[in-house]
């Protein structure tokens, strides 16, 4: 952690409890994000990763604790974060082109039903740039492919030039090949965007984050890459091996009844 005293906190959490009616999901959450770091959060289904996000978008409000976006309360910080959300389903044939799905970034931020302005035009021109996908910005968004529409919805996300990148499992929706395209793009942007990414591509996790945070209601991080056996045994409870670089590993001890740990 002593790597991090010379960088800001951007994103502090401090105490949150979460609820859903009577269900509580996130309990005593305690994170500090320091800038230019690249979280990989990971968990169980349902362990509270998506509510974690919305609590930082001030979609959900805490039942207690508090959060602070760039020493900002949420509502006041959110203009900080750049979302891209879990991949919804949508109708292909519905007429919207690539450009405008990345216009729809600067919604919040302007006055609605009046014309974009040459500077706002030139932003989100460049947000396509840098997902590379300036080629095919006249493009339909229901004529790409997974890849190339996860990578407009990252280039939407940038248009309010976010110092905080959140990402709900990106590369859900596409091959290992188009992860690799989209996790080096998260890497090219990490060098002046913070990020958050919630994933259960632990080969992603391991090979392109900087920090791993484990949740399943309660959060283990410690502000490094190492996935300690603690925070695995809180949360998956058994062994779990990785395909890193083609080469298996064990990140996690064998239970006691398979013998030697072969890491
Ligand atoms: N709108 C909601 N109303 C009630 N309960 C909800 C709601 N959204 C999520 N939950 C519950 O909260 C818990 C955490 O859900 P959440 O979506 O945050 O988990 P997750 O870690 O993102 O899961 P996954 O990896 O499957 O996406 C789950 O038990 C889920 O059923």
């Amino acid at each position: 952690m002593d790597k991090q005293i010379d960088k800001q906190p951007v994103i502090e959490i401090k105490n949150v409890w979460v609820s859903y009616d009577t269900q509580t999901v996130l309990e005593d959450i305690n994170l500090t994000v320091y800038e230019s770091d690249f979280i990989g959060l990971i968990g169980p289904n349902g362990g509270g990763k998506t509510t974690l996000l919305k609590a930082l978008l001030g979609l959900l409000e805490p039942s207690s604790g508090s959060i602070r976006i760039m020493g900002k309360s949420v509502a006041e910080g959110r203009c900080h974060i750049g979302y891209v959300p879990q991949y919804i389903e949508f109708d292909r044939q519905f007429p919207i082109r690539v450009w405008e799905v990345v216009q729809m970034g600067l919604l919040g931020c302007r006055k609605p039903f009046t014309r974009l302005s040459t500077a706002e035009r030139e932003v989100i021109d460049y947000a396509l740039e840098q997902v590379d996908m300036a080629g095919l910005s006249q493009r339909p968004i229901g004529e790409l492919s997974g890849g190339q529409r996860q990578r407009v919805y990252i280039a939407r996300a940038l248009t309010s030039n976010p110092q905080i990148l959140l990402l709900d499992e990106p590369t859900a929706s596409v091959d290992p090949q188009v992860a690799g395209i989209i996790y080096d793009l998260l890497k090219r942007i990490n060098q002046s965007v913070t990020i958050l990414m919630v994933s259960h591509d632990m080969n992603a996790v391991s090979s392109y984050v900087k920090t791993i945070g484990c949740l399943n209601r309660r959060m283990h991080y410690h502000g490094s890459k190492e996935v300690t056996q603690e925070m695995m045994n809180a949360i998956y409870e058994c062994p779990i091996d990785l395909i890193a670089h083609g080469l298996p590993h064990r990140v996690l001890s064998p239970h006691e009844s398979e013998g030697e740990n072969h890491a």
